[in-house]
This record gives C-alpha cells, sequence and structure tokens, in this order.
C-alpha cells in the first residue's frame, strides 16, 4: 500500500529527505550535511558531493519505506545555485553557489551595455550575480579552449534529476528558471534576446515543465514535483492567495509575498518571480532577499567566538542594554538595496557595551532587514498586511521573532513543523498523485504552534527603525 511521500530538499548546506504520511505529518528525517568551498570571493559546491548527500538520504529513507509504500517524489532545492555538467552527468567544474558575487564584473558590463531595463521587464530580476546567468557565462569563458557541445546547464533541481534518472530527464520547474535571468515570466518561456545578448545557448538549457510535472522516475516511483526552496515555503505556508507572505530565516533570509496570476513589477528594488505553475495556471511573487542573517549569527558564533551556540543568542540578547547597530554588509546588502560594494559597519560603540549588544544588533540587523524589504511590499502591492508565516533555523529564536513582529506590527504565525520548506513540495506532489485529495485537507491538518504579537510600542519601534535606517545610508558612504 503506498502510504508515503518523499521529499528531497536540497538546501545550501545540507541535503534532507522527509518521509511524510497522509495526514502531511513528518514520519522520518534524514539528513546529510556537505561543505561549501570557499576561495577569495568565490563560494562553491561540489555538485557530485551534493548528490552523494542526496543519495544518501534517499538510500535510508527507501530501507524505511520500501518503493511499493512510496507515492511519489518531490524535489525542493536551493535556486540559482549553477552546475555545467556533461552527458555522463560529470561537473566541468565546481558549481557556483548563489551566494557567490565573484561574477560581478559580468554583470555590470551587461548594466554597462544597457540591457537591465529590457532584463528587467522579460525576467522581473535586476542585473546581479546572486542569479545563474553571468554564473552560467563565467564557467563558458573560464573553459572556453574545451569543447563545449554536450555541456548541459542546471540549477540543483535539474542537476538531481539528471543523475537520478541516469541522464532521462533534463527538465527544471518554472520556478527555478525564473531564478535564470535567461526566462520571459511573462511569456514562460527562455527569452532569446537576453540569450543572444548574454551569448548563453539554448541546447544547453533544461526543458521548462509546470511545478507539479511528471519529471522522471527514480526506484520506480514518479517524480511529481519541483521547487525552488523559497516558492516551496510559501506553498508549505499555504500562502496561496494574494497578499499572503513567508519569511524564512535561514543561512540567508528569504521574503516572499504571493501576488496571484499576475506579475506585479516593484517599483522599489524588489524582484518578481514565479511562485508556481499547477497545470495551465501560474501563480507569481514578489521577493525580496537578504544575504545575511544565520550567517550572522554563525558568524558571531565561529569568527568572534562570543556565543558557543546560535541558540545562546536568545538569551543574550534579550539582556542587552545598549542600543548598537550593525549593518551586516559582508557581501553587500540585498533587496531593496541591491548594493554589492557597501561593508559592514557598526554604530553606537562605546566603552561600555559588551557582546550582548552585539548579540542582539546583530539580531535586531535581520529583523530591521526584513522590515525594510515588506515595507516595499506593501508600497508596491498596496495590501495591508495580516499575518507572516515564519520558518527556517533562525525563526526558532523567540527574541528575534518578537521583535520582527514589533517592528512589523501584525502577527507572525509559527507553525507545527520547522520543516515548511520540504512540506510544500509535498503537498504539490501529493496533490498531483491524489496523496492529498485536497488543499482544504492539507489545511485543516496544518497546525499553528506559535502567535507572536507586537509588545512594543509602535513610538519606540518608529524609533528604533529610523535608527537602522540612518545606519544605512552612512554605512553605504563607505566604500
Ligand atoms: N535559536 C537560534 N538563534 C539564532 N540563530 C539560529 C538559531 N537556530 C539556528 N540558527 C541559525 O540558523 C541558521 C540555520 O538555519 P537553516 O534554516 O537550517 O539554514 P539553511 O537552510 O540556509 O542551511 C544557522 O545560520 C544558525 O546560525
Ligand atoms: O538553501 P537555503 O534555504 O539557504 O535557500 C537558498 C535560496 O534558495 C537561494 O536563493
Amino acid at each position: 500500500m503506498r502510504k508515503f511521500l518523499f521529499s528531497i530538499d536540497q538546501g545550501t548546506t545540507s541535503s534532507r529527505v522527509l518521509i511524510i504520511n497522509e495526514q502531511g505529518q513528518i514520519q522520518q528525517i534524514f539528513q546529510k550535511d556537505f561543505n561549501q568551498l570557499y576561495d577569495g570571493a568565490k563560494v562553491l559546491q561540489d555538485a557530485s558531493v551534493v548528490y552523494d548527500t542526496v543519495r544518501w538520504c534517499l538510500d535510508e529513507a527507501f530501507k524505511y519505506a520500501i518503493n511499493d509504500e512510496v507515492l511519489a517524489i518531490g524535489i525542493t532545492n536551493q535556486r540559482e545555485t549553477t552546475v555545467l555538467f556533461d552527458q555522463t552527468g560529470i561537473p566541468l567544474d565546481y558549481a557556483i553557489s548563489w551566494q557567490s558575487k565573484h561574477t560581478e564584473e559580468i554583470c555590470e558590463s551587461w548594466r554597462q551595455l544597457g540591457f537591465e531595463p529590457y532584463i528587467k521587464k522579460s525576467t522581473g530580476l535586476v542585473i546581479n550575480p546572486y542569479f545563474s546567468a553571468s554564473k552560467i557565462r563565467y564557467l563558458l569563458d573560464k573553459h572556453i579552449n574545451k569543447d563545449l557541445t554536450n555541456c548541459y546547464f542546471g540549477t540543483m533541481d535539474t542537476y538531481i534529476l539528471y543523475r537520478l534518472t541516469s541522464g532521462k530527464s533534463f527538465k527544471t520547474d518554472v520556478s527555478n528558471a525564473s531564478r535564470t535571468m535567461l526566462y520571459n515570466i511573462h511569456q514562460m518561456r527562455y527569452d532569446q534576446k537576453i540569450l543572444d545578448l548574454t551569448g548563453i545557448p539554448k541546447h544547453m538549457l533544461p526543458e521548462v515543465c509546470p511545478s507539479n510535472s511528471l519529471f522522471g522516475y527514480y526506484n520506480g516511483v514518479p517524480i511529481t514535483g519541483i521547487l525552488g526552496d523559497q516558492q516551496s515555503a510559501l506553498f508549505g505556508h499555504l500562502a496561496l492567495n494574494p497578499g499572503e507572505m513567508k519569511v524564512t530565516y535561514g543561512t540567508g533570509c528569504f521574503i516572499l509575498m504571493n501576488t496571484g496570476n499576475k506579475v506585479h513589477m516593484s517599483k522599489k528594488g524588489l524582484i518578481s518571480t514565479v511562485a508556481w505553475q499547477i497545470d495551465d495556471e501560474v501563480t507569481y511573487a514578489l521577493e525580496g532577499s537578504i544575504f545575511v542573517a544565520g550567517s550572522s549569527v554563525k558568524w558571531l558564533r565561529d569568527q568572534l567566538q562570543v556565543i558557543k551556540t546560535a541558540e545562546e543568542s536568545e538569551k543574550l540578547a534579550m539582556d542587552a542594554t545598549h542600543d548598537l547597530y550593525f549593518v551586516p554588509a559582508f557581501v553587500g546588502l540585498g533587496a531593496p538595496y541591491w548594493d554589492t560594494d557597501v561593508r559592514g559597519t557598526m554604530f553606537g560603540i562605546t566603552a561600555d557595551i559588551d557582546k550582548k549588544d552585539i548579540v542582539r544588533a546583530t539580531l535586531n540587523a535581520v529583523g530591521y532587514q526584513v522590515k525594510d524589504v515588506v515595507d516595499v511590499m506593501i508600497s508596491d502591492t498596496e495590501i495591508p498586511l495580516e499575518t507572516v508565516g515564519i520558518d527556517g533555523g533562525l525563526s526558532n529564536n523567540n527574541y528575534l521573532m518578537q521583535f520582527q513582529s514589533d517592528l512589523l506590527r501584525c502577527p507572525l504565525k509559527r507553525i507545527a513543523t520547522p520543516e515548511v520548506t520540504g512540506l510544500g513540495v509535498a503537498y504539490l506532489a501529493g496533490l498531483k498523485t491524489g496523496f492529498f485529495p485536497s488543499l482544504e485537507i492539507i489545511a485543516k491538518q496544518a497546525v499553528i504552534k506559535q502567535l507572536f504579537t507586537p509588545k512594543m510600542s509602535l513610538k519606540n519601534a518608529k524609533r528604533l527603525y529610523q535608527g537602522w535606517q540612518k545606519a544605512v545610508s552612512i554605512s553605504q558612504l563607505y566604500k
């Protein structure tokens, strides 16, 4: 009897497979971490190692549930990370992580040539090294002397799918395609003009399919859903109506608002992206990405060594007494600033500050940056904020979630399972195969664990936020 779904969640630092039952509950999780490689400004991954971690998790999962018991597999993945590989699935080079900004020079040359307005209109994105296009261009240039006739591009979903299906499926879904900077999100196809501008040949790109397609088979089980991880988290929060929003607090921080079946172009620095396509129906989202969130807590732990564990930051922040501002622009600032050259700065240092204040300033910076993005979303769409779904490692921090609710002036919703990302694509894959009868039944099964509501006075919240805005503008002067 088919009683389980498998959800592959291939993230930036680890791969997971969730085993999900018919009640939408997670029965078991298998996880394997891997290391990113840092080489100057480059952040790289060994795609074969990433694949091995997925295979390890899947093999374990298939020991837990034999293939006759598994109805379908869904894949959700870190987005934009770029792999070039040959027909046999061997990577041409290290994969370039979404976090890597070393292709800025290529982006700048495209901006200089005046490509930006067209690219923005077609893809919904700004020209930035974050997206796949400049990473592909960089790898093609680096290997210019090789025969690249049989060289293929994939984000991690495509690469994993290709390897799991022994090269039978060279496909991606619309949500991942919309992150390449090569995909026209109005016409829902690769934009030939951008391919010409960037010199990226179409034959190396995967076929783009609706998110709930039959993508292939592994171990006799159909793969019936693929979603980029942030879009999957939006689905996992059941933010299925226009105006509904989620914030994922992981290594970086990703804020997505469902904008329904219309592309909503931001006036102030957010990007428009495809949330998902279910059969013929496309749903779009507005997105703001913050590059440094959980990684700044990791920095406190590993570099400054002011905390031993990430969890410890909660208590220290609660006990802090000084208003210190930290702009954690380690790799520039993402939305809505898109300033690659700005670097980290701290304001308000006096002789009596201590590590508690530094920890609180670091957590507050995450809260402020999320507010920067949410404010733009509200003014862009004119949709008032009702509640926000939260997930990701850093969302376990009660101090930060309370501060966030104080700043946003709305309730934050923490649901019972922390694995919202993996759940989203599982819902999608399960709806496709009849494993879940309807969205209504899924919604009934989702349990809210905790609600954070504003406690700080509005006056104080405003005062603190104004201090942050000042700190950002001053830090942007120092380059
Ligand atoms: N209680 C906590 N307080 C502060 N930071 C936390 C806490 N728990 C986890 N983190 C941070 O969250 C991040 C991990 O979140 P996760 O969602 O697993 O990230 P990713 O999926 O991007 O790898 C780490 O950077 C860690 O420092
Ligand atoms: O792997 P995560 O959760 O850090 O997410 C990475 C994003 O998809 C990058 O755009």
